[in-house]
């Protein structure tokens, strides 16, 4: 894979100071396989210099054996590292602000007490004012129980928090709502669902984030249910809209309809069952359902999940039995949401003409991109540094402001379908190419045209309480 910014480090180096020195240091750096970015100094006296040097390696590995290496140079020596991942989460990257001015006497009164007490009957009178005299309507809370963070597993509450303060700037500075990262210590869904019931009444929306398959569906459909409110699970369904948006420009690429295609999905757990369910939802021809033990085939109910027998029961007509290599032969398109790594050319060369892969896992895709593209037509995969980036993120801020928006009770499939529409055609056909399938996550057009979409067809389903957008 192509190195990128997520592994940078700026290396403090003490040199001796005579000429030659830094040259020695350089041809050893790139000798090493090192890319490097800038070079300054730090402090010059009459012997020693000291230099930041950044450069760009492969991984925590290749970095420490670059720094081994320096250290076996005489005369130049290695003070610190810096890494620029870590210094980007010093203190965490998520703050709150004030929107009133709190400076004076007056200021206080009007914005606390006493003035605030005349608000909060207001609202005891007419509970529906919460959403004009409070954050509430422009606020969504980022929930996760640490199960299934990234591809990286089950990590706890603590280390999903890096991951929800994400997703909470994120929604901010896309969408402009603001967003709360909430780790919960528990995994067991029932408290899952009490708890994010109790903590409601402060939020407009709840976005459910990295809980593993199976407790998401239970947690997400008992939330749906109970709370008055947009609620959503990105993993599943903010990442379905952006494979079917992709999707839907990839087939248009190779010349293919989106009701012709066989898709193979390769891990059918939160992502994929959603991935699948949008896709049949969406008119996609066959699908072929694969996990670690192989394809799903309806019956064979030993090693499924019962979300699984259902996927099973919708899916391989041709009942098929195998691995994920007996699943690709023919198809026209893969999508991975499993696991990092798991591709090999032999996969991708038993495929149809003009394969299209999608290799989602983050954030390791299932293949090396580089690899990838040497076979097939088209590929995307979850990760900022690669053309074609499909990742949810170009969805839930759209999503959620859309609902927002209208004060949505909830969110239901044809606003997703809607937004998935929505994203597809914010590239104009004649601009679409196989390293152009998708919108880049900063195109400013994406939030708006999924906010309209989602507001329309929420006010279209009757699920939106206001039917006008602010500002109509
Ligand atoms: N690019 C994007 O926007 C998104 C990417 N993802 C990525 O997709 C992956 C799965 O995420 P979730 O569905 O939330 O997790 P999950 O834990 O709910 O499901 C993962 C599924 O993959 C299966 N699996 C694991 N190894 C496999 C293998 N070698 N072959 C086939 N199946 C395998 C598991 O048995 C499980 O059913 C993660 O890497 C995650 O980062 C998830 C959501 C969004
Ligand atoms: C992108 C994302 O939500 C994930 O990989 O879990
Ligand atoms: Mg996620």
């Amino acid at each position: 894979m192509s190195v990128g910014v997520a592994y940078t480090l700026t290396l403090r180096c003490q040199i001796e100071n005579r000429p030659g020195m830094l040259g020695r240091l350089t041809t050893l750096i790139g000798e090493v396989g090192g890319d490097i970015g800038a070079i300054d100094i730090v402090r010059a006296e009459r012997n020693i210099l000291v230099r930041d040097i950044t450069v760009r390696v492969q991984d925590e590995q290749h970095g420490e054996q670059l720094v081994a290496a320096i250290n076996t140079l005489q005369n130049i020596k290695v003070l610190q590292v810096s890494d620029r991942v870590f210094l980007t989460h010093l203190g965490g990257k998520l703050a709150t602000q004030s929107r009133v001015p709190l400076k004076t006497r007056d200021d206080l009164s009007l914005a606390y007490t006493p003035g605030v007490a005349r608000v909060c009957r207001a609202i005891a009178d007419d509970p529906e004012k919460v959403y004009a005299l409070t954050w509430k309507g422009n606020s969504v809370a980022v929930v996760s129980d640490g199960s299934a963070i990234l591809g990286l597993g089950n990590l706890g509450p603590e280390a999903a928090m890096p991951v929800m303060e994400g997703k909470a700037i994120l929604f901010k500075e896309l969408a402009n709502i603001d967003a709360v990262p909430i780790c919960l210590r528990s995994q067991d869904p029932d408290v899952i669902v009490q708890t994010v019931e109790q903590i409601a009444p402060s939020f407009g929306g709840i976005n459910l984030e990295d809980i593993a398959a199976p407790n998401c569906f239970i947690v997400e459909g008992r939330l749906e249910e109970s709370l008055d409110m947009p609620v959503m699970h990105d993993d599943q369904h903010g990442t379905a809209v952006v494979v079917l948006a992709a999707l839907r420009n990839a087939v248009r690429i190779v010349g293919k309809r989106l009701a012709d295609v066989r898709v193979v999905v390769n891990g059918i757990g939160a992502a994929g069952t959603a991935i699948i369910r949008t896709l049949i939802e969406a008119g996609v021809g066959e699908i072929t359902a694969v996990d670690r033990f192989g394809i799903l085939v309806e019956g064979d109910h030993a090693r499924q999940t019962p979300m699984q027998r259902i996927i099973a029961s919708q899916t391989n007509r041709e009942r098929r039995r195998g691995d994920l290599a007996v699943a690709l032969r023919g198809a026209d398109v893969f999508i991975g949401v499993s696991k990092g790594n798991i591709l090999t050319p032999d996969h991708i060369r038993v495929m149809s003409s003009d394969p299209i892969v999608f290799a989602l896992a983050n954030p390791i895709p299932e293949g090396d991109p580089d690899m990838l593209r040497q076979y097939a037509r088209v590929v995307a995969t979850g990760r900022s540094d690669q053309p074609n980036q499909i990742n949810n993120v170009l969805s839930f801020p759209g999503i959620f402001r859309g609902a927002l928006d209208v004060h949505a009770r909830r969110i239901t499939s044809a606003m997703r379908l809607a937004a998935a529409e929505a994203l597809a055609t914010v590239i104009p056909p004649e601009e679409m190419n196989e390293d152009y399938i998708v919108p880049s996550v900063f195109n400013r057009q994406v939030v708006p045209a999924i906010a309209a979409a989602v507001a329309q067809a929420a006010i279209a389903e009757g699920v939106a309480r206001r039917t006008h957008m602010p500002g109509d």
